[in-house]
């Protein structure tokens, strides 16, 4: 599969048929590419649940259509925010964009404006998060990923990618390790579909293997992104990031998170603070529908974990790079950051 045109993975619709988010279905990725078409507030939610969208950025720029939607039916748009807001726990990002389009609707403002505008911040960010991530990535980069932080993720080209493309395009990329990313694999499904959509040298492998190819020096630097970075720099992700945070530490390889200042939330003083969502455990227990544990098995399935700061070497944002991931720095960015609740606009 060549290079081609940029993915449409969430686009506002005013159809005939009236208002509606048209959403890639990334749960029929790579097989077909489906358009999902929301009408109502509980499709975009079911949507989100499903991961038929999905990533952080992502999550914010759909929670924001949600609530533009709900304004455009002339629903309950307070209820419609909180709703969505409440779709998935982590990734501060959605209750954040669900939010910041309600306060536009209640002033007054447009609400499709509002989520348009949060919409071209996340693209916008992507660029400048690649053009920040660049030099971080030596000639030859070998470069080991988690899950998927490309436009499926994010605006533009993602966040992870959107550094792992930049390097490809400056000639300093050497190998795009894939992580499967069990069990919905998102890495084997999506970043490997946007890999060779971009022309990009990959490959995947099961979660398990990433620690062979660090012993084999065969890892030159970890690039992930994040669903919520809290004050002291701890960061979530899906789960098996905190894994290869230990390995990369271990193996003295450089860790690296992409993410815009909308994933990072100063109210979350540490990763204690950051809820964790609990999926379904037939996620664990079914492969393609067909049962791959004894049915009742107990299952412990949580979607994301958290790395502590001190094994994080630098965050990447679209306001530049942070390099001691400690809570001086994370703070730093404060005044620059979405404004928390009790500081006012
Ligand atoms: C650019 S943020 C992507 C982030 O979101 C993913 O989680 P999910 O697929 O469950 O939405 C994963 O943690 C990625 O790193």
């Amino acid at each position: 599969m060549g290079q081609t045109e940029a993915v449409d993975v969430v686009r506002w619709s005013d159809s005939p048929e009236g208002p509606a988010l048209a959403l890639l279905d990334q749960t029929r990725l790579p097989r077909e590419e489906i358009i999902l078409v929301c009408r109502d507030v509980p499709s975009v939610i079911a949507a989100i649940k499903t991961l038929a969208v999905r990533g952080a950025p992502l999550l914010g720029i759909a929670g924001g259509y949600g609530v533009a939607l709900a304004a455009a039916l002339g629903q309950d748009v307070p209820a419609a925010a909180r709703a969505l807001a409440g779709a998935r726990p982590t990734a501060v990002n959605l209750a954040r964009g669900a939010e910041r389009v309600l306060q536009a609707y209640e002033e007054g403002r447009s609400a499709l404006a509002e989520a348009h505008a949060i919409a071209a911040e996340e693209a916008a960010a992507s660029v400048r998060m690649a053009e920040y991530g660049l030099p971080l990535v030596p000639e030859g980069g070998r470069i080991l990923t988690h899950c998927n932080a490309g436009a499926l993720a994010a605006g533009g080209d993602g966040t992870a990618l959107a550094v792992v493309v930049a390097a490809h395009r400056a000639g300093r990329l050497t190998m795009l390790w894939v992580d499967e990313t069990r069990p919905l694999l998102q890495g084997a499904r999506l970043t490997a579909y946007e890999a060779a959509r971009h022309g990009l040298p990959y490959t995947v492998l099961p979660d398990g293997a990433a620690a062979s190819l660090f012993a084999a020096g065969e890892v030159d630097l970890v690039v992930v992104g994040a669903d919520r970075i809290a004050r002291d720099g701890s960061v979530a992700n899906k789960v098996g990031t905190y894994s290869l945070a230990v390995l990369a530490h271990h193996h003295g390889v450089p860790f690296v998170v992409v993410a815009p200042t909308s994933t990072v939330d100063l109210d979350a003083r540490s990763g204690n603070d950051i809820p964790i969502e609990q999926r379904d455990p037939a996620e664990v227990t079914t492969i393609a529908g067909q049962p791959a544990a004894p049915l009742g098995s107990p299952v412990y399935n949580p979607a994301f974990d958290v790395t502590p700061g001190e094994l994080v070497t630098a965050i990447v944002t679209e306001r530049g790079v942070i390099a001691q991931v400690n809570e001086g720095s994370l703070a730093a960015l404060g005044d620059r950051l979405p404004k928390r609740d009790d500081e006012g606009s």
